[in-house]
């Protein structure tokens, strides 16, 4: 794809970016990508919570790039690891962020518990506010910047038995859109990617309750056969749907190298039509509607049925 050039940069110097949760998935690939431009553009800042975990990218990169990349320990729900590696960058002048740490929690919602909901949300949401405050004041001051958050579909229409992952990625949404309002007469651009089911770590460290086991007991029959059915359109949906995260990358490459990015942009067409009905008819109902015949085939009672 052709670059433009960043406005605000004096031609010799590479964009900085600092990106959350390296140490996997879509983060790793970003990071390899950027780290691996050929004209070297770029010096990345690599972060993961467990710096052992940085075999991974080192091994894609193949030793190539030690000018170009650097592995930062950063857990972004601890202030302490966050201050250090904002000092670390600081004196580096940070052009990008890439708030992309983030967990999934799927299920009943009488099976989440507490500790589970907590943990999201400490990572999806808190994460990314801290990794912002962390390092938006240098931006502010520099009036100049770019921040990229990793939404999902699910942050913008919900998505059945991921209540609360939904809920995360939706405050998300409200967070950066308010944010980006002010945001505005700094020259800092914030970005929202929402990526559809992609190939990565995420299903596999996902917390969701086998939907034989104990944590089911007490559920009621019609709950745990819908949740049945759905766990099946979701294993065909990864088997037949899903994206590779080659396939995500370019809409984050775009949002740091378009001159104006969007504050929202998508990876996928797959829940396209079903969003377009949400936008097109407000109360939601139509959407609730839609999804629940999609899903479940139109069975308002009886949830287990064909
Ligand atoms: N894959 C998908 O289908 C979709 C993913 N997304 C979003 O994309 C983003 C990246 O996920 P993806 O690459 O798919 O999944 P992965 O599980 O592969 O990557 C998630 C990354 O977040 C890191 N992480 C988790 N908790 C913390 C923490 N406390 N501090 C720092 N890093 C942390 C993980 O590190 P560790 O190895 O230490 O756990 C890992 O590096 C997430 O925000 C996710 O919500 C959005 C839509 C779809
Ligand atoms: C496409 C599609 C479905 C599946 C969506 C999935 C599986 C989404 C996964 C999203 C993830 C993993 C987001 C992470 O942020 C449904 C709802 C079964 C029916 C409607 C069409």
């Amino acid at each position: 794809m052709a670059w433009p050039c960043w406005p605000a940069l004096p031609a010799m110097e590479r964009t900085t970016v600092l990106i959350t949760g390296c140490s996997s998935g879509i983060g790793l690939g970003l990071a390899a990508r950027l780290a691996a431009d050929s004209a070297r553009r770029f010096k990345v800042y690599a972060t993961m919570r467990d710096l052992a975990k940085g075999e991974r990218l080192l091994e894609r990169l193949g030793g190539r790039c030690p000018d170009t990349l650097e592995l930062l320990q950063l857990d972004v729900t601890d202030p302490c690891s966050l201050a250090a590696a904002a000092q670390q960058v600081q004196g580096q002048r940070l052009d990008v962020l890439v708030c992309n740490a983030g967990v999934g929690l799927m299920g009943p919602l009488e099976t989440c518990s507490d500790q589970a909901m907590k943990t999201l949300f400490d990572v999806n949401l808190f994460g990314a506010v801290r990794t912002i405050q962390a390092f938006l004041p240098a931006m502010k001051s520099r009036r100049a910047g770019r921040i990229i958050v990793s939404s999902s579909i699910g942050g913008v229409q919900g998505l059945p038995f991921n209540a609360v992952y939904c809920a995360s990625k939706f405050a998300v949404e409200g967070l950066c859109e308010s944010l980006a309002i002010v945001l505005r007469p700094f020259n800092i651009h914030l970005t929202l990617v929402q990526c559809g089911p992609v190939h990565t770590s995420f299903q596999a460290n996902l917390q969701r309750p086998d939907p034989e086991g104990s944590e089911m007991r007490g559920l009621d029959a019609e709950t745990q056969g819908l949740y049945r059915r759905y766990l099946g359109h979701c294993q065909s949906i990864f088997r037949d749907a899903a994206q590779e995260v080659e396939e995500v990358l370019p809409v984050f490459l775009d949002a740091i190298g378009s001159p104006c990015p969007p504050l929202r942009c998508a990876s996928t067409q797959l829940l396209a039509p079903l969003w377009r009905l949400r936008l097109s008819s407000p109360d939601g109902s139509a959407y609730v509607r839609a999804m629940h015949d999609f899903v479940f085939g139109g069975s308002e009672a009886g949830g287990d049925q064909p």
